[in-house]
């Protein structure tokens, strides 16, 4: 997985048959060296020299998965499947589009391991958000637990997953995650991430600003509904133009958190229970804001025993394996989708 912040790559074994969770294996993430994060910036929205980057982005893939396989001990024998989700570059489901770079060909003849890639194009064909995926994933780990459940995901862009007490699902993306606290530190600081909220801490909330974001159009909208990853830079880039660097990161931080509380109203009933994975949940700044701004319990995914910084490489193991049974992958509640929907596309090595 290779998330919309452009951290680095995400991987991860489990022991699944696209239905269940049997056994959480290892993980680990690898950060892109900074000249690839560069050429990687520099395609997104599809632009400039997209297959030479692609071939290096599925290529770091594949030293990922074999240092993965490698420091775990475990042989290819072993591995029925790689979920493959890439990096997305572009994402316009209102216009038909959404464009994950990665070779699936390439990773399967490199790994010699059959990969499944490319799981979101088959929902946005058929009028699908092509996000989120990681709703079924959610359920499935949430199997037990009390309900109505909340997951939220904070990565680049946030994302949620509200379960229902009879499994039901609803999940829609809510708005920015990191990615733009990302911009702003990477500007203001040299660094790429607000280390623990710090430079948000220092800061005030500009809160005429807040009052600005949270009139946006799109909290209002009803799900289902998916982002970019620069969908609100502009907007929020606007809004907190001339901030200083700290009263920036803050007042970001809380456009984050003013996106989650909003989510709220699109929820059938109230969650019991907030669990946060991704990034975002390292963020002391955000999950104070969250725990300040939402009725339920705010939990890390942690607390329940699920991993939050692998969560999203699992879903695409998971979500590689419910492909190959032809399980559907999306439902009228995650994407939109009018009817449950298969996706992925598998490549066995040696077909090339
Ligand atoms: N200690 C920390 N303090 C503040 N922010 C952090 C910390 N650790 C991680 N983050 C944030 O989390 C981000 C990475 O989150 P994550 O790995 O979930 O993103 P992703 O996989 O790119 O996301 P997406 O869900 O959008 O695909 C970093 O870019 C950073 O903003
Ligand atoms: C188009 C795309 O890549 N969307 C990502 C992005 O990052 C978070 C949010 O926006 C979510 O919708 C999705 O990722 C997760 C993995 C998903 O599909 O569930």
């Amino acid at each position: 997985m290779s998330g919309t912040s452009l951290d680095g790559v995400d991987a991860a074994l489990i022991r699944t048959d696209g239905e269940r969770v049997a056994e959480f294996g290892p993980s680990l993430t690898r950060p892109y060296p900074a000249p690839l994060r560069q050429r990687l910036r520099g395609i997104l929205g599809g632009v400039g020299p997209v297959a030479e980057v692609e071939r290096d982005v599925t290529l770091f893939h594949a030293e990922v998965v074999r240092d993965l396989l490698a420091e775990s001990g475990t042989s290819r024998a072993e591995v029925a499947v790689v979920g493959f989700h890439g990096h997305t570059i572009l994402h316009r489901p209102e216009q038909g589009r959404t464009w994950q770079i990665g070779d699936g060909a390439l990773l399967a003849e490199r790994l010699e391991l059959s990969v499944v890639n490319d799981f979101r194009s088959e929902d946005v064909a058929a009028g699908g958000q092509g996000a989120p995926l990681v709703p079924v994933y959610h359920a499935a780990l949430a199997e037990g637990l009390a309900r109505p459940l909340a997951v939220l995901n904070l990565g680049g862009v946030g994302n949620v997953t509200w379960i229902g007490v009879d499994g039901g699902l609803l999940a829609f993306d809510t708005g920015p995650g990191n990615a733009l606290i990302d911009d702003w530190a990477l500007r203001h600081t040299g660094r790429a991430v607000d280390v623990d909220g710090a430079l948000a801490a220092d800061g005030t909330v500009d809160e005429e600003a807040l009052r600005a974001f949270r009139a946006h159009p799109y909290f209002t909208r009803l799900p289902p509904k998916s982002l970019d990853r620069d969908d609100f830079a502009k907007i929020a880039g606007a809004l907190v133009e001339g901030l200083s660097a700290s009263d920036g990161a803050a007042t970001l931080s809380a456009f984050s958190v003013a996106a989650v509380e909003l989510a709220q109203a699109h929820f059938p009933a109230p969650p019991a229970t907030w669990l946060v994975c991704g990034g975002g949940r390292h963020n002391p700044v955000i999950m104070a804001g969250l725990r300040r701004c939402l009725p339920a319990p705010v939990k890390p995914v942690d607390a329940v025993g699920w991993d939050g910084d692998a969560l999203e490489a699992q879903a695409f193991a998971f979500l590689a394996v419910r492909s190959l049974k032809g399980l559907p992958l999306t439902w009228p509640g995650t994407t939109g989708a009018a009817r449950p929907l298969g996706g992925g596309r598998l490549h066995r090595p040696g077909a090339v």
